[in-house]
Parts: structure tokens; C-alpha cells; sequence
């Protein structure tokens, strides 16, 4: 369904709305409505459900918030202290964010007594945020009790409990509208099941709306949801090659692996922006380089200090420290720039209008993700440039990959002359005053503090894992893959040892012996930790590997002794020992990893990596992998 031009006036709306309304939008600045608002809203405010799929930015929340509140100021006879409208948000982020736009509308919500009479509408309308972590389920229930929301906002998962609640479920006979934000989210196989399941506590009667920015196939949501003839909106860009916003302008970069961090930097210098989110692959990526950027960042001049400011987000912070991340991102104005290092948690539906850079330094698994993660910038109309970062090689087949998906990337060097991004190293010493190569810098700070080259570790071998699961697998293959110069982006000083390390090239290996990336060696065993108790525990475990190690070697001799004595090999012997063997190096691996056990998601994965490499070794009759690396 498209929208003519000229009737984007809120007075010309094709329906009947509050006049509470209008004066709400009014005064929230929103001169006119956008297409998706002036498609969506009157269908939606009257008894059509309706599948919305708008480009980014293109004002979606509105065009729900504003008929759930005016089909709920047309509901005279509902009861108050029951449940009507219901909105879902895969993050909690974008829950809290939803549940703001009510508020920003609800302030505006008459309340004289008199005027509400007049107009017949509800005393008042207030929302609750179901979201978890926040307060507790008996702090909802209490809040639910006492001031009596007619609009839940939240999760998946703590809807679904709180609605399971008997006082809850009784309170929904009346239920009359459901929202899922980023229905294609919603729907995907991890939530599915629970949105079935509070689609299922809900009365069969009722208005269903799905939003979002990608909805592939809406005959298969349509389907899992169970909606009847419900309308389809479309709205796309102007220009209907784009499925992106026609103000978002999406480049790509080819870049060398080794290269990465660098060409980063540079475009950090060299690009005029205010805010900028940078997506990284995995929580623990996030942590690693958010602490190697504020590093270098000390490593600059004072000027650079005093203009740039990193921030970072990922989904194992405490929802808290999330939330105040995110405000104090978009509230920065002590430096001119503001850079967010965040991963998928902030890639969906946050809307912070002063972003006017996206850079992905690795294309997404999940190529849908790849357009929400750009449409952070270049949203309501505002400019917005987003940047991929490809690694030279076969990624450069992405760009047909996603053209196939309507997604059209320029050359970032053809739309930026100006850019210099030959001399990397000379540009960032004279943009931020490095005394030093940045791969230097990096590499001192590593060597300071074992325990940031256990991150840095844990950081690369999470990305090669993350990189295993790209959906366009003939794209992003592992057996193609730049293991070197990644570690290097990394700033790994070791190449760890993993089962994906056997696609590295026979000749490229002997380059770097026993995988080490420095030309100066270290004794692992004397690379200290910083902090005191992690470096004694590190000490204690060390003595006990030795003297284990002492008794290996004894029973070794002695065995080649009593072979020399006896002349004959016992082959269930030698098995059992083998057997033996691999059991103690298994013990020991895995009890390194629990020892390093922190934060992180990765763990697990990385714990999973190395049973893998005991599994694979234990096939292998040939032995290690490769070479005799230390690893983790
Ligand atoms: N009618 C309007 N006029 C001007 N600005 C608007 C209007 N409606 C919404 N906006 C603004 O547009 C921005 C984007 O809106 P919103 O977050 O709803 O986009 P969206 O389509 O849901 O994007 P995404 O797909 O990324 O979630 C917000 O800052 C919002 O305040």
C-alpha cells in the first residue's frame, strides 16, 4: 500500500482521531506524519490487524502507540484494572524505549475531568514496563495491583511469566490489541515459542500487529500467529531498489585482516561525525577493544582526549549499566565525537536521533540484521552514512549477496576521495600523536597484563566461532579464512591453538614458528597477571603442572627402560597409556578454562573449542593438531 503525496497532514488522517492526540503530536514536533503512519494508522485504529514492514527510522512506533491509545479511549465500557494492549520488544532496551514513546505521548493526555467527560475517554491511561532484572515479578504484580496500566510493555519471557499469573490471566477477557515490534525477530526460532504461548493465554478476539524493518516472508508470520486477513504494509524508499532509508548511505570497505583496527582509527580521524556505533561480534570483543581503544586513546594527544569518548554495550552488562550506557551516549556533549562500541543487543529498533555513523568492522551472521544495524543512523529523514568493513579476499562477494537483497553498498574510497587511507600508520601518528606504530602500542600494553592476552585470545577465538556461523556460508568459509592476519587485528601475540587452525597454510605457519606473531619470544610461563591473586593462583597451578610434568617424564623413562630390558612392546599397554594420556591433558585443559571462567558468554564457547580439539586429537592417530602451542 503506498501513501500520495500531500496527504501527510495529521489533520487529513484517514480516520477519527482524539483531538488529545493531534495536540500530542503537535507538540512532540511531528509536523506531519511519515508514509508507514499515514498507511498504518488508520487501518490499525480500526479493526484491520495489520504486518507493517517500513524501512528504519521510518516512525513504526508511532504508528501503533497512537491507535492502541485511541482504540482505548473509544473502549468505554472497558473495566479499569484489566489488561488491554499488549507490546512486545525482542530487547529490553527497546521496550524501555517503546514504553518512553507512550509516556512522551501520555503527557499530553487531558486531565480535566470535565474535558475527559466531554470527550468520553478513560480518568487516565497509564502503561507498565515488563522487563525484567529491573524489579522483581512480585514488584510488577504490586505495581499492576495499585496503579492499574492498561498497556504492558516488555519482554518475551517476562510477559509470558507475568501473563501466566491466575490474578493476570483474569484480567484479560477484555484484551483488544497485540503488538510485536521486530516481528520477524519474535517469530524466529529462539522466541517463537513463548510469543505462542502468550498469543495462546490471550482471548481469541483481538488486533494483532507486526512491525518491523524485514519481514521476509509475512505469509509464514502470518501463519505462526495465527492472524486472520490481516493488511500488508509496505513501505520502502523512495527508491525501490533500497531497503534501506533513501537518507542512509551505505559504503563498504575492503580492507586487509591485519589491517582492520587501523583503517578503524583512521576513519575515526578523518570522518566528520558526532556519533558513531561501532558493532563488534561478541560480548567479549566488545570488552577487549573497548579497553585496547581507551588505552590508545591515553596514548594520544591531549587534543584527541579532549575530543573523542568511548562508550560500550553488549547483552552480559547488567540491564542498568545498559541503560545508563545508552543514556549517557546520547547525551554526550563534552566531546565533539562519541563512539558506542556495541554488539547486536543495540542493533534492533534504538533510535538515538544525533547518530550519524554506523561502522561494522565484520558483516553479521544474519543478513537482516545487517540492515537494522546500518538504519541506527540516517533515521527520520536525517543523513546517515553506515560502513562496512570486508576482509579482502572472498567477502568482497557480499556486496552481490546483499544487492540480491536490495541492499546496495558503494565503494567508500570512490565516494571518499578525501579520505587518505594509503599511509594507515603515518595518518594516525599525525591525526592522534602516537609516539609509536598503533601495533606497538598494542602489543606493550598486551605484553604489560597476561590477563589481556587471555581476552585477546578468548576475543579471536569467539570471532572465528562467530564466523562459522554466517548464513552465507559460501561467502565466509573457515577453510578461506585469514587466521593470521585476524589474530593480528586481534593483537594476538600467540596464535592459540584450535581445530580451525589446520586450514592455515602449511608454508604461512613455518613463517610463524610454534604460532608466535612477535618477532621478540616470551616465556609464557614468567607472563605475569597484574592483579596479585589471579597471578599466585597462576603460580600455584604452574608448580603443580610442573611436578606433574617431572613425573611424566620419569615414567617415560622408565618405560623406555623396562622396554630395553624386556625387548617387546605391549600394544594394550601403550593404548592404556595414550588412553591415560589424553584423559590428564583433557583434566587439564579443562580445568584451565573453569579457572578462567569470567563473565563472558564466550567461555562456554571457547570450554566447547577445546573438547573439540581433545576429540579431534583423540581421532587423530597422527597427534596434535599443530605444532606446540601453549594456547590458552
Ligand atoms: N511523524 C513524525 N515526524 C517526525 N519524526 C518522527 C515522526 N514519527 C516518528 N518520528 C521520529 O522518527 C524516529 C524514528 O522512529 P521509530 O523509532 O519509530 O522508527 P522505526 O521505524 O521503528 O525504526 P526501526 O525499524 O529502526 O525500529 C524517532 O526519533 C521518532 O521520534
Amino acid at each position: 500500500m503506498s501513501q500520495k503525496k500531500g496527504n501527510l497532514l495529521w489533520s487529513k488522517v484517514n480516520c477519527d482521531l482524539s483531538p488529545w492526540i493531534l495536540d500530542a503530536v503537535a507538540a512532540e514536533g511531528f509536523e506531519n506524519m511519515t508514509p508507514v503512519q499515514a498507511s498504518t494508522i488508520p487501518l490499525f485504529s480500526g479493526n484491520k490487524d495489520v504486518v507493517v514492514e517500513a524501512v528504519t527510522g521510518s516512525g513504526k512506533t508511532i504508528s501503533f502507540v497512537i491507535p492502541i491509545l485511541q482504540r482505548l479511549c473509544r473502549a468505554t465500557d472497558f473495566k479499569r484494572g484489566h489488561v488491554f494492549a499488549m507490546v512486545i520488544a525482542p530487547t529490553r532496551e527497546l521496550a524501555i524505549q517503546i514504553n518512553n514513546v507512550f509516556e512522551s505521548i501520555l503527557k499530553y493526555y487531558p486531565e480535566d475531568e470535565e474535558i475527559q467527560k466531554q470527550m468520553g475517554i478513560p480518568k487516565d491511561i497509564k502503561t507498565q514496563q515488563i522487563v525484567g532484572s529491573l524489579t522483581s515479578f512480585q514488584e510488577d504484580m504490586q505495581t499492576f495491583m495499585e496503579e492499574k496500566p492498561q498497556i504492558l510493555v516488555g519482554t518475551p519471557g517476562k510477559l509470558a511469566e507475568f501473563i501466566s499469573s491466575s490474578a493476570i490471566i483474569k484480567k484479560t477477557k477484555d484484551f483488544d490489541c497485540l503488538v510485536l515490534d521486530e516481528a520477524d525477530r519474535l517469530l524466529d526460532i529462539s522466541f517463537e515459542a513463548t510469543i505462542r504461548e502468550i498469543v495462546r493465554k490471550l482471548p481469541r478476539q483481538k488486533r494483532i500487529g507486526l512491525f518491523s524493518a524485514t519481514i521476509s516472508s509475512a505469509g509464514d508470520m502470518i501463519f505462526k500467529i495465527g492472524m486472520a486477513n490481516p493488511v500488508k504494509i509496505a513501505v520502502k524508499s523512495s527508491n525501490t531498489m533500497n531497503a534501506a532509508p533513501k537518507t542512509l548511505s551505505i559504503n563498504y570497505l575492503v580492507v586487509k585482516p591485519d589491517d582492520k583496527i587501523k583503517m578503524l582509527f583512521n576513519l575515526l580521524s578523518s570522518l566528520d561525525f558526532k556519533k558513531t556505533i561501532i558493532y563488534f561480534p561478541t560480548c567479549v570483543s566488545v570488552n577487549y577493544f573497548y579497553a585496547m581503544f581507551c588505552h590508545l586513546l591515553h596514548q594520544a594527544s591531549e587534543k584527541t582526549q579532549s575530543e573523542l569518548k568511548f562508550f560500550s554495550i553488549h547483552g552480559k552488562l547488567q540491564l542498568k549499566a545498559r541503560v545508563k550506557t545508552l543514556e549517557n551516549f546520547a547525551a554526550n556533549a563534552k566531546t565533539d565525537k562519541s563512539i558506542l562500541m556495541a554488539t547486536d543487543v543495540a542493533a534492533r529498533g534504538i533510535d538515538i536521533p544525533d547518530v550519524d555513523l554506523v561502522i561494522q568492522m565484520d558483516p553479521p551472521t544474519d543478513p537482516d540484521v545487517f540492515l537494522h544495524r546500518c538504519g541506527r543512523t540516517g533515521r527520520a529523514n536525517k543523513v546517515g552514512k553506515a560502513i562496512v568493513l570486508l576482509n579482502e579476499g572472498r567477502e568482497e562477494d557480499y556486496l552481490e549477496f546483499m544487492r540480491v537483497k536490495k541492499v546496495d553498498m558503494g565503494n567508500f574510497s570512490d565516494m571518499h576521495p578525501e579520505v587518505d587511507l594509503s599511509k594507515l600508520d603515518l595518518n594516525l601518528s599525525m591525526a592522534y600523536g602516537f609516539k609509536n606504530r598503533l601495533d606497538k602500542i598494542v602489543e606493550r600494553w598486551i605484553l604489560e597484563d597476561r590477563s589481556r592476552y587471555d581476552l585477546s585470545v578468548r576475543s579471536y577465538v569467539g570471532f572465528v566461532r562467530y564466523y562459522s556461523k554466517h548464513s552465507a556460508l559460501s561467502i565466509f568459509r573457515l577453510e578461506t579464512f585469514d587466521y593470521i592476519g585476524m589474530a593480528k587485528a586481534y593483537g594476538l601475540i600467540r596464535l592459540p591453538r584450535m581445530p580451525e587452525t589446520k586450514y592455515i597454510d602449511d608454508a604461512k605457519l613455518e613463517e610463524f614458528k610454534d604460532g608466535w606473531l612477535i618477532k621478540k619470544q616470551i616465556n609464557l610461563d614468567e607472563f605475569k597477571y597484574l592483579n596479585e591473586q589471579k597471578e599466585a593462583a597462576r603460580l600455584e597451578e604452574l608448580k603443580n603442572t610442573t611436578k606433574k610434568e617431572q613425573e611424566k617424564l620419569k615414567r617415560k623413562e622408565m618405560k623406555k627402560l623396562n622396554e630395553a630390558w624386556s625387548n617387546k612392546t605391549n600394544a594394550r599397554e601403550s593404548r592404556d597409556t595414550r588412553r591415560e594420556k589424553m584423559k590428564r591433558k583433557r583434566e587439564a585443559i579443562e580445568k584451565e578454562i573453569a579457572a578462567q571462567k569470567g563473565s563472558d558468554d564466550s567461555d562456554e564457547d571457547i570450554q566447547e573449542d577445546w573438547k573439540d580439539i581433545v576429540r579431534s586429537k583423540k581421532k587423530k592417530k597422527q597427534g596434535a593438531v599443530m605444532g606446540n602451542f601453549d594456547g590458552l
